[in-house]
């Protein structure tokens, strides 16, 4: 049994939509489990349509108009017959956005947002599966809130992974003997039926769960990139494809923040053993980059740059040294306020910390910590890390730049720099 992975970027309109069949044509008689993330940037909008609800904002109507149009129009164009029972279905699922906005939020802005971003890739699912059928694929739809089981933590549903594994091994087998099997990326369920997300980008983490849970011989995530290069080609001129990598590789590229993987997807895989493919949906010809059990190092050293970073220094008011105490209550609020730390450094006074930039969640941060604490923040930074780094890819990076923090051991370089004059 192999487990496909197609994103967003894959399935951003109807075009996307027929290539995803296309790419599955070739499937078709095999044991196939399709993971779907929602089309394009659908997360996106229907974030915008959570906080707009929850701040009871004018704009509400207009955000929540342009998500169904976007489907509507996509519908349209792959299905002729305007009676195929797809277009209910997919009205049926934005009417559960209709329920909850039109009263006042009275919810957790957590939950609420799961209920109604989580709509998104039911959508795409039902849309991706409906055309499958239509162009004679045997697929059958069905919903991960029945085998993904997590824990009330909203936005970042932890995996009860006993529980889960129980549920998919217990029918998916079945089902799969006689469908392609299409589902929802990024979504789960609570003990009490309530819809929780995985965190962004949290779908390459579904392909994971479905796969180590069922024993699959192979997750295939589909991108609009050759594989993984030893850059993100948004931010480097010339990058090369890492034809292979190894579990650790890939575990502490994704960790450092390559978002071609989410960073929960390769652990799971490597427990057991299962290759994880990163391929091109455009040049489906070539086979991209496999991630397996492998001593070989990375052939090149890879590059990752976070842009928008601020960096946060914490003194203790009296000038004592940090100690262990003030370290676990610093964690605490950190995981409180939802800021991941990309890189950290102690000195005897002083902890700096580089955070991605959220005003929100950074201004009740800084106010908490200032209760104990005196805080200093500089922000437009960004955070480069040289994976397998040397003087030469060191010196390339810090063209027109200053270093502010470094930290390095034998593999791994990671600085955080600013321009030169900002
Ligand atoms: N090392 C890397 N190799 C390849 N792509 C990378 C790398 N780092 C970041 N990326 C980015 O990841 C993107 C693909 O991931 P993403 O946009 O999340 O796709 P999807 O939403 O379809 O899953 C690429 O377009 C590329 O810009
Ligand atoms: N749609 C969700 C989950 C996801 O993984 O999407 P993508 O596969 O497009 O990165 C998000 O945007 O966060």
């Amino acid at each position: 049994m192999q487990v496909f992975k197609f994103g967003g970027a894959s399935v951003k309109d109807a075009d996307g939509v027929r290539n995803v069949a296309r790419i599955v044509e070739d499937y078709k008689d095999q044991q196939l489990i399709i993971v779907v993330s929602a089309m394009g940037k659908t997360t996106n909008l229907l974030e915008e349509v959570t906080k707009a609800y929850y701040n009871q904002e004018p704009e509400l109507y207009n955000l929540f108009e342009k998500a169904k149009k976007f489907h509507e129009q996509v519908l349209d164009e792959l299905f002729e017959d305007k009676q195929h029972s797809i277009f209910d279905e997919v009205a049926n699922l934005f009417v559960e956005i209709d329920w909850i906005i039109e009263e006042e939020p009275q919810d957790a802005y957590d939950y609420l947002y799961d209920q109604i971003v989580s709509i998104g890739e039911l959508v795409s699912s039902r849309i991706i599966e409906a055309y499958l059928r239509k162009v004679d694929i045997h697929s059958l739809w069905i919903d991960a809130r029945n085998y993904i089981h997590t824990d009330n933590t909203f936005r970042e549903g932890q995996v009860n992974w006993e529980k889960t594994e129980r549920s998919m091994r217990s029918s998916i087998p079945a089902l799969l003997e006689k469908n392609i099997l299409v589902t929802q990326g990024f979504i789960g369920s609570t003990s009490e039926n309530f819809t929780t997300t995985l965190g962004r980008e949290g779908s390459d983490y579904t392909a994971a769960i479905f796969a180590a849970s069922l024993d699959a011989e192979l997750v295939t995530i589909w991108k609009d990139v050759p594989g993984v290069l030893n850059a993100d080609p948004k931010w480097f001129d010339s990058t090369e494809l890492i034809p292979e990598l190894s579990y650790l590789d890939a575990i502490e590229l994704t960790y450092y923040g390559a978002t071609v993987i989410h960073p929960k997807t390769i652990k799971p895989l490597q427990n057991k053993g299962i290759a994880l493919a990163v391929r091109s949906f455009v040049d489906t010809k070539n086979n991209g980059t496999i991630i397996r059990a492998t001593n070989n190092t990375l052939p090149v050293s890879s590059f990752i740059f976070k842009v928008n970073q601020v960096l946060i220094s914490i003194l203790p008011k009296d000038f004592s040294f940090i100690v262990e105490d003030n370290f676990s209550h610093i964690f605490d609020v950190f995981a409180k306020h939802r800021l991941k730390i990309n890189m950290m450094h102690n000195s005897a006074v002083s902890f700096s910390v580089s955070v991605d930039y959220d005003e929100q969640n950074i201004v009740s941060l800084i106010k908490e910590l200032k209760k104990q604490y005196d805080v200093e923040f500089t922000r437009d930074l960004e955070l480069v890390t040289i994976r397998y780094h040397n003087p030469q890819t060191i010196e390339r990076v810090l063209i027109n730049k200053e270093v502010i923090m470094q930290l390095q051991d034998n593999y791994t370089c990671q600085m955080l720099i600013r321009s030169v004059g900002s």
